[in-house]
């Protein structure tokens, strides 16, 4: 299986196409949604703060990456019409200003939002911006030209690089992880690791199976971390081996641990902080770069941050006064401070200063990139997300292992971003989890290709689905979405798991599939050692295929290509109670998951302070690990919520029985989660946002609203979808299934990894509230819970109570 030019041109094109699409996707919805709604329903949407002021205007930000694209311009009042054109770059159609400007959003706290502006080159004059002002959230186009330039990069260094015999400009170094990654070579043996001793004496054999696998793999290796497994405990423990000097490691080595989202990197940058002193006496130096979400909570994460670094360094004193400088510069020039008198310049003085501002500029500029360079070669761990990898300050920077956490969250594109970096890459995630969002992907025609697409070409050449169009020319390439012509784009034919992945096939994740045969001997004690060497994988392997979507993840390629043995999975969940993590396991995981003895029979009734009103009462509520309200018969239907088919669905009564049950286990001071398929986002400073699963707006919401007011919420509870959930757990946690209907549709609860993350939240206590009758005809993954739930839960009737 090495893959052929044909296959690399078309495995990269396809992206292209697919990346086009989304960026179009995106860019349509972002206008959209700007030029149709008015100001307040924009604040509401969490798309606009309004009525701001400025408050200052600031220069260098040192390490500043891209949080949310932004732009500042004119306040319009509640009153004003609507936004006819929301184009980027361009000022309100109205026409009646155009002051501003477009930035990134840097910091927010509760009375401020900093947005970083980039300093026109082209213009001599500094910001306009108007005394009250609004910020509109744009659509970020910055994501979506890293992918691409990414990708011109992975043809630079192979597509290019052999045809030109690899010595002209245009190609790059082409290095052995590369190749495995894009199946030109196979995986190299593994280099045994002897005499490896764990920091961390809590870690069960399949973690320690899995650094051990990780360790000896020389170019790639995948951790597999269903859900509560310790994905994230493997990983630091991989870290303090990896940067340590120990007998089985003795070069430590320098890592760029990436996640595919700012909180993932940050909880992980708060474990390696909260790490013991190590017996060196040296602490460990680690800089996050980029935009750390949780800033305002956490002192230590500030600490750890390449801007703060950056700043406390001897050369930053450099940088700064050539700051001051530039200050003063300005504010001569805008006739502020001790420069007032410069509201006079005039003409050519004018000119002078403003030619003296660019100087400054550039060479703070360089100062301050100089400062970066420092702190970060010092670093021996760098933490970004993998979009943020992609930044100036880590464009020199090369790293001996690239660590990238939910893996299966991010999109093959963007895992190459830092890709790049490194000699060598571990990816931990769970591709039974839910995928990347993807915008492009409209859930019906997905639905309705997956089962109309025909199964199982495991050879990509015969319909080569190369899109001609989409990168002949630099036009092309300029403008790639509007000129593509989806006609002429033949999709590859769905594999036969991405097929089976949005529902279906409950056992088609086989026990073999899933088992993660070690390389030769291990010292680790393994729960379920496997008995010789590694299985052949059942199905045959493919080689490097095009992504049908943006949905197919690098980890589940990986799987595809090189088969389980690529892979160790975690097998010790700390999160379930052993019944609520039965389901999940038979179906997903080859029933390889079990309790931790510390979870397996933990029950509402063992936390502290939890009250029962009577020996039944606390039999019947607080001992119950999985509860099933069943409402078939009860003709609780589900009503649409908007004015087509595409919105929202609510449904009244089934928020009843939610709120009956949350107001009995809030009385009995229990905290709990509500998770259904509406999206609510309550943020103090971008209002309340409420939409469907794929971010379309809802007009009324009304069971949760309903909800939501009810005094039985309490403050330290939440409702949200089962997609805002991913990686978030609660003691007890309640899902409303909301579809109840003669026609039988399910939507969104067909998807089986979504239906995996919602029953997987919940620690002591899991309560589902749906109609049997209707749910049963959602696909065999659904109606296989169904009859496990009427067979294993406490089956309740809702219409009887
Ligand atoms: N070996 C271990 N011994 C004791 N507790 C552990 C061990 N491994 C993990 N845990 C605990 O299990 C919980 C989940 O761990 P962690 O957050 O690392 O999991 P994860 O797989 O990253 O989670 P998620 O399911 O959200 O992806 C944590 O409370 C952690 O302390």
């Amino acid at each position: 299986m090495i893959s052929s030019e044909q296959q690399l041109t078309a495995f990269i094109e396809r992206h292209r196409v697919l990346i086009a699409r989304e960026r179009d996707a995106d860019i349509e919805r972002s206008s959209l949604v700007l030029s149709n709604c008015g100001p307040k329903l924009l604040e509401q949407k969490g798309l606009a703060l309004n009525g701001l002021g400025v408050v200052g205007v600031n220069i260098g930000l040192g390490g500043k990456t891209p949080g949310d694209l932004a732009r500042i311009e004119e306040n319009v009042s509640s009153t004003g019409a609507p936004r006819k054109s929301a184009k980027k770059g361009k000022a309100a159609s109205d026409g009646k200003s155009t002051q501003g400007a477009e930035g990134v959003v840097y910091k927010v706290s509760d009375t401020r939002i900093v947005i970083a502006v980039e300093p026109s080159e082209s213009s001599s004059e500094d910001l306009d911006l108007p005394e009250r002002c609004r910020v509109l959230k744009l659509a970020n186009s910055v994501t979506y030209d890293r992918m691409e330039k990414t990708l011109d990069q992975l043809e630079r260094a192979t597509v290019l690089t052999s045809q030109s015999g690899g010595d002209t400009k245009s190609s790059l170094e082409q290095t052995p992880v590369m190749r495995v990654l894009l199946g030109m070579s196979e995986p190299s043996k593994a280099i045994p690791v002897k005499d490896l001793s764990f920091f961390d004496p809590s870690l069960n054999p399949s973690q320690q199976e899995a650094i051990k696998f990780c360790l000896e793999s020389p170019e790639v290796a995948c951790i597999h971390g269903p859900p509560g497994t310790g994905k994230t405990h493997t990983l630091i423990e991989l870290i303090r081996q990896l940067t340590s000097a120990t007998p089985s490691n003795p070069k430590p080595q320098r890592l760029l641990v990436c996640g595919a989202s700012n909180l993932s990197v940050d909880n992980i940058l708060e474990r390696l902080l909260a790490l013991p002193l190590p017996e060196s006496g040296q602490k460990l130096k680690v800089t996050r770069v980029g935009h750390p979400a949780r800033v305002m909570a956490k002192e230590g994460v500030l600490e750890a941050t390449l801007e703060v670094k950056a700043g406390r360094s001897d050369q930053a004193a450099l940088a700064r006064d050539v700051k001051e400088e530039l200050q003063t510069a300005l504010d001569t020039l805008s006739g502020k401070g001790k420069g007032a008198k410069g509201k006079g310049l005039r003409g050519l003085e004018r000119k002078k200063m403003w030619d003296e501002v660019r100087a400054l500029r550039k060479e703070y500029r360089q100062r301050e990139g100089g400062v970066v360079q420092t702190v970060l070669s010092e670093s021996q761990v760098v933490l970004a997300t993998c979009h943020s990898s992609g930044g100036w300050q880590l464009r020199n920077q090369k790293f001996d292992v690239v660590i990238i956490d939910e893996a299966t969250q991010a999109m093959e594109a963007v895992c190459w971003i830092p890709i790049f970096k490194g000699k060598k890459l571990i990816l931990a995630g769970d591709p039974k989890q839910l995928p990347p969002t993807v915008l492009s992907l409209d859930p019906k025609k997905k639905a309705a290709k997956t089962k109309e697409a025909p199964k199982g070409s495991a050879n990509g050449d015969k319909k080569k689905p190369v899109a001609k169009s989409a990168k002949a020319t630099p036009a092309a390439k300029a403008k790639p979405v509007a000129e593509e012509p989806s006609a002429e784009v033949e999709e590859p034919p769905a594999s036969e798991s991405e097929s089976s992945s949005t529902e279906d096939s409950v056992m088609e994740d086989a026990p073999a599939e899933e088992d993660s045969p070690p390389k030769g001997k291990s010292d680790v004690p393994s729960p379920a050692p496997p008995k010789s060497k590694p299985k052949p994988a059942k199905k045959s392997r493919q080689g490097l295929l095009p992504p049908r979507t943006l949905e197919t993840t690098m980890f589940e390629r990986l799987e595809k290509m090189y088969g389980p043995g690529i892979k160790r999975m975690l097998t010790v969940q700390y999160r379930m109670h052993e019944q609520i993590a039965e389901f999940p396991s038979k179906t997903l995981y080859g029933s390889k998951l079990a309790a931790h003895p510390s979870v397996a029979s933990h029950l509402l009734r063992d936390l502290p302070n939890t009250k029962a009103a009577s020996e039944e009462d606390e039999k019947e509520i607080l001992a119950t690990p999985v509860v099933f309200f069943d409402t078939a018969g009860c003709e609780y239907f589900e009503r649409l919520d908007g004015d087509n088919d595409e919105g929202s669905r609510c449904n009244e009564n089934e928020a009843t029985v939610v709120k009956n049950w949350t107001g009995s286990l809030v009385f009995r001071a229990v905290l709990f989660l509500v998770i259904n398929d509406i999206d609510l986002h309550i943020d103090r400073k971008w209002g309340v946002t409420l939409s469907n699963s794929h971010h379309q707006p809802i007009s009324s919401p009304s069971h949760i609203t309903h909800l939501a007011t009810t005094s039985c919420i309490r403050h330290d509870s939440e409702i949200g979808t089962v997609d805002g959930m991913q990686g978030r757990e609660k003691e007890a946690v309640i899902i409303t299934l909301v579809r109840s209907n003669e026609k039988r549709e399910v939507g969104f609860l067909k998807e089986k990894r979504r239906l995996n993350v919602a029953m997987t939240r919940a620690r002591r206590h899991l309560c589902v509230v749906g109609d049997s009758s209707t749910v049963q005809h959602g696909g065999s993954y659904l109606k296989k819970w169904l009859a496990w739930l009427e067979a294993n839960a406490d089956v309740r009737y809702a219409g009887l109570d």
